[in-house]
């Protein structure tokens, strides 16, 4: 979708600030960020009528997230995704569908069933072992703790860590062998440790997505290898309702101003945007780190609730070679003695994947890729090739014909992958998370009550969000959200 150049855009605002009420906004509303959120969110607005709204978006394309990469050697390139890369639950019989599943089907995605579960090979330091029981055990151990996290609801007992979860069902790993089975329930979903991780949150998030019992889509999850990208699916359902002049690529936004009466935007360039409304889908890790300044300053309710969730990284490192020489399932764990040690692997070297492409991954997350995005590429790729000739010593590994990982954690447009929801953030920070402040709307993953981190998280999001919108400016329900200031402990410290 090419760059427009709407008259009110054109016209560049630098230097003072007029007030809101005496010039005409640009437009009615602003979305700020393309991915899935915003993108919905305009949806939203378009469908009820409400077509005078522009995306504003850093990037030169719509997605976000949802972002692939052209990946390989000159002659054998493809396209691999950096960022999200599976539908996370599908639908089962007449049950809710995921609506990223929905958009896929509509779209003709091209995906492939990923076995989480069983098409698994394992490795150590030396070598092929088989410690399939103990991978097993950490599977059905994962559903001990979604049960035992359920458990606590209806008594309203308080949250605890992921870690302390474990422990309470007896699941205290300690062999490298246990340590990266946990790692692969635990960490490789979350993109954090159990110690960083909410017990309860933890749980539900599973099972809002995956569990058909308790209101989930289904246990299956399906792998993009569309060559179009992950992101057409989006892309090609905004072609549908988007017009050129609804959308501003290339357009970072430096500074939000907002009261009641209205919101003003200041990008990079120094242009200024105004509209009656804005909804902010910037991810967590932007508005946690200051990428983006808010005029006046957010109020301390808000501020606490944005620092008191976790934005997670989970970073995928590709490599390509010029033979397949591993395994042939779809997953491989590496058990390394210290935790988080290049520890997932995935082939899309397969039959029904990308067959002939010769491409690897491995996975790590949170501490570990924030440590490896600190060193250079060739630090890195020398370290996972170490990996990889401990996993295979009998084969001459060679160097890879193309080396690639993106740095999420680093880069000021997201700052991580996705959020998580540590043990001290309660549901009242959440409310405030999501709640509007004047005419400035929060929306993206990270407000989603079930579905944090997800692509559905951020669908079902941007749509409230776009509804709620609709209702306030047609004049006929407009209840956003009330924060509640000063979220107080059950139970005084006495000291
Ligand atoms: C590595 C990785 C793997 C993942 N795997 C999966 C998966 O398999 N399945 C799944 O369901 N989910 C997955 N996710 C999560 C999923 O991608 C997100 O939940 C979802 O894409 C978030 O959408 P969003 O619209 O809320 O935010 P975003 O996609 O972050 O959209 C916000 C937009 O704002 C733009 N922006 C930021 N700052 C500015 C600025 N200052 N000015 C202008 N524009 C700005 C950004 O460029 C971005 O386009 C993964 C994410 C990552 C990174």
């Amino acid at each position: 979708l090419p760059r427009p150049v709407p008259a009110q855009v054109a016209r560049e605002v630098t230097g003072s600030v007029e007030p809101l009420a005496h010039q005409a906004p640009d437009a009615q509303v602003l979305i700020l960020g393309g991915g899935v959120a915003g993108v919905i969110a305009a949806r939203s607005l378009a469908k009820q009528g409400i077509t005078d709204f522009i995306i504003v978006e850093a990037r030169d394309e719509l997605g976000g997230r949802m972002r692939s990469a052209a990946f390989g050697a000159p002659n054998r390139r493809l396209t691999v995704e950096l960022g999200a890369n599976w539908i996370q639950g599908t639908q089962k019989g007449n049950g809710p569908a995921n609506p990223i599943f929905e958009l896929a089907l509509k779209h003709n995605l091209n995906t492939v069933e990923s076995d989480t579960d069983t098409s698994m090979t394992t490795y150590d330091v030396n070598g092929a072992v088989n410690y399939l029981d103990v991978f097993k055990n950490a599977l059905d151990a994962f559903t001990q703790f979604t049960i035992a996290a359920a458990a606590r609801l209806p008594g309203n007992l308080v949250d605890l860590t992921a870690r302390a979860g474990y422990s309470l069902i007896g699941q205290k790993p300690k062999s490298p062998h246990e340590i990266v089975s946990e790692y692969y329930t635990f960490d490789w979903e979350f993109a954090q440790t159990p110690e960083q991780s909410s017990f309860i949150a933890s749980a539900w998030g599973m099972n809002w997505t995956y569990n058909v019992n308790q209101g989930g889509f289904s246990e299956d999850n399906l792998l993009s290898v569309d060559q179009r990208g992950f992101k057409y699916l989006i892309q090609a359902e905004a072609a549908e309702f988007l017009h050129p002049s609804q959308i501003l690529l290339q357009a970072t936004v430096a500074t939000i101003e907002y009261s009641d009466s209205g919101v003003s935007v200041i990008l990079m360039d120094g242009t200024k945007l105004t509209a009656q409304y804005a909804i902010c889908t910037f991810s967590l890790g932007v508005l946690q780190n200051d990428d983006v300044w808010f005029d006046p300053p957010l109020p301390a309710w808000k501020a606490e609730a944005i620092y008191s969730m976790t934005m997670g990284t989970y970073t995928k490192i590709f490599l390509q070679f010029h033979q397949k020489f591993w395994f042939d399932t779809q997953f491989a764990l590496y058990a390394d003695s210290e935790r988080g040690r290049y520890p997932v692997w995935q082939g899309l070297d397969i039959d029904g994947f990308l067959p002939g492409s010769g491409v690897v991954f491995a996975t790590v997350t949170g501490d570990y890729s924030k440590r490896i995005e600190a060193m250079t590429d060739a630090q890195v790729q020398s370290e996972v090739m170490e990996v990889l000739r401990a996993m295979f010593p009998n084969v001459t590994v060679p160097e890879p014909t193309a080396f690639l990982f993106p740095r999420w954690f680093s880069d000021p447009l997201y700052r991580g992958s996705f959020s998580t929801w540590p043990a001290s953030f309660v549901p009242q920070h959440r409310i405030n998370l999501r709640a509007p402040i004047g005419r400035l709307w929060f929306s993206g993953e990270a407000m989603s009550e079930k579905y944090f981190g997800y692509l559905h998280g951020a669908y079902f999001e941007g749509e409230a969000t776009g509804k709620q919108i609709v209702g306030c400016i047609k004049g006929q329900q407009c209840n956003p959200q009330r924060p509640i200031l000063g979220i107080q402990n059950t139970y005084p410290y006495g000291v």
